[in-house]
């Protein structure tokens, strides 16, 4: 895909979770695995830009979305001993509300035809839609 390696280039995009960006206390694991996501695109995005690979590699953050996977927290053969929370995760989805899956598809969309986006961490929650999270200047600097 590189094309510093005979690819065409192209557009990456990782699937996170806003459990990557916030503490996610019934979800630890994948909490900890969303917070990787986010780390590796932004890193491989900033190689990415240094050595030239026509590549842009981005990530996406929803809040919960209606897919088959919200019914996994109904097994307690997937909770394990956090299947006595399931409650409490039910009531967060009530606060925050269930996005529709082609939100998602829109914001990916968006990422794959802004020319300008790598290393991007796009947010998609149901009170502000799709929107981006925010880090510190001299994470974005070229080192
Ligand atoms: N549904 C939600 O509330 C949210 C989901 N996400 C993330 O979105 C992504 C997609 O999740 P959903 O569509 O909600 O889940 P889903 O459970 O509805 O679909 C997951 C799909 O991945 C496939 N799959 C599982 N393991 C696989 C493997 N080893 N190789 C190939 N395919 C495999 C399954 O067959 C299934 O079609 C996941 O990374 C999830 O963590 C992020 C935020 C919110
Ligand atoms: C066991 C549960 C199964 C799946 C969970 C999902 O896969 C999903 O990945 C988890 C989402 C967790 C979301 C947690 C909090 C959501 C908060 C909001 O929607 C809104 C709150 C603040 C928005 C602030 C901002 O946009 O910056």
């Amino acid at each position: 895909m590189r094309k510093n390696n005979g690819g065409h280039g192209g557009v990456i995009i990782n699937i996170s979770s806003l459990a990557g960006l916030t503490p996610a206390a019934y979800q630890p694991v994948y909490s900890a695995s969303k917070h990787g996501v986010i780390g590796f695109t932004r890193s491989i995005a900033a190689l990415a830009s240094i050595g030239n690979y026509g590549v842009r590699i981005n990530s996406v953050c929803p809040a919960f979305v209606d897919t088959p996977l919200l019914e996994s927290i109904e097994k307690e053969e997937n909770m394990g001993e956090l299947f006595k929370y399931k409650d409490r995760i039910k009531d967060m989805m009530k606060c925050y509300g269930v996005l529709d899956p082609s939100l998602i598809a829109k914001g990916m969309i968006d990422l794959i035809e802004d020319d300008a986006s790598n290393g991007a961490v796009m947010k998609i929650t149901t009170s502000r839609g799709i929107h981006f999270e925010e880090f510190g200047v001299q994470q974005k600097t070229k080192i």
